[in-house]
C-alpha cells in the first residue's frame, strides 16, 4: 500500500464488488436494529448494504487509511468504526452477528477469537478462502469438538475470483456459522 510502509499484499486488499457485497448481505438475513461486526471493512463494500439492511455496525479496519475514509463514509449512519487488529479484537458484550470479508491471512486467528468461551456471537457469514470453509464444515480443525456443539456450519455463497478486484488467487465461499 503506497505511503504506508506496508506491501499491499501484506494487507489482503481484495474488496468485494458491490453487487456480491450485496448478495452476501441479503444471504445473511441481516434485520433491522441487529448489532454486527464488519471485520476488515476496507471501505465499506459489507457496510454500506448492512446499513441499508438498518444494522448497527460496527466496521474494523487495522489500516489507517482506510480507517479514515470510512469514518468519513459513514459519519451520518449508526456505524462505528474501530481501527484496531482483527486478531486482538475487544468483542461486544451484547449479542453481535458478524458479516465480513476479513484478510485471508487472519482468517484463522479471527475464528478462534470468535468461536472462544464466553463469545456473544449468534450468527457469522464470513467470506473465506473456499479450502477453510470445507475444513471448517467438515469439522476438520483444532477445538471443533467444542465450538461445533454451540454452531452449526455451513457452506453458503460460493464467490468467483472476479467478485473481487483485484481477484484473488483462490476460490472463495461463504461460511455460515448459526447457534446451533
Ligand atoms: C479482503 S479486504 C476486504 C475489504 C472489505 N471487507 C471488502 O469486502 O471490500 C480485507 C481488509 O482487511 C484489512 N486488514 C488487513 N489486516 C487486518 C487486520 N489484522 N485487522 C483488521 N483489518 C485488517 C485490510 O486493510 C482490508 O481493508
Amino acid at each position: 500500500m503506497p505511503g504506508s510502509g506496508q506491501a499491499r499484499g501484506a494487507w489482503g486488499w481484495h474488496p468485494l464488488d458491490s453487487q456480491w457485497a450485496q448478495r452476501v448481505v441479503d444471504a445473511a438475513g441481516v434485520r433491522p436494529g441487529e448489532l454486527v461486526l464488519d471485520v476488515g471493512a476496507g471501505l465499506g463494500a459489507l457496510t454500506a448494504p448492512l446499513v441499508r439492511a438498518g444494522a448497527r455496525v460496527i466496521a474494523v479496519e487495522l489500516h489507517p487509511g482506510r480507517a479514515d475514509r470510512l469514518q468519513q463514509r459513514f459519519a451520518d449512519a449508526p456505524v462505528t468504526v474501530v481501527r484496531a487488529d482483527a486478531r486482538e479484537l475487544r468483542l461486544p458484550t451484547r449479542p453481535f452477528r458478524v458479516v465480513s470479508s476479513p484478510p485471508y491471512n487472519v482468517s484463522a486467528a479471527l475464528l478462534k477469537l470468535l468461536l472462544a468461551r464466553g463469545s456473544r456471537m449468534v450468527s457469522a457469514d464470513l467470506v473465506l478462502q473456499r479450502q477453510l470453509v470445507n475444513r471448517y464444515v467438515r469439522g476438520d480443525v483444532h477445538g471443533a469438538n467444542r465450538w461445533l456443539r454451540s454452531y452449526q456450519p455451513a457452506v453458503g455463497l460460493r464467490l468467483p475470483r472476479k467478485a473481487f478486484t483485484p481477484p484473488p488467487h483462490v476460490d472463495s465461499a461463504v461460511l455460515v456459522l448459526r447457534r446451533a
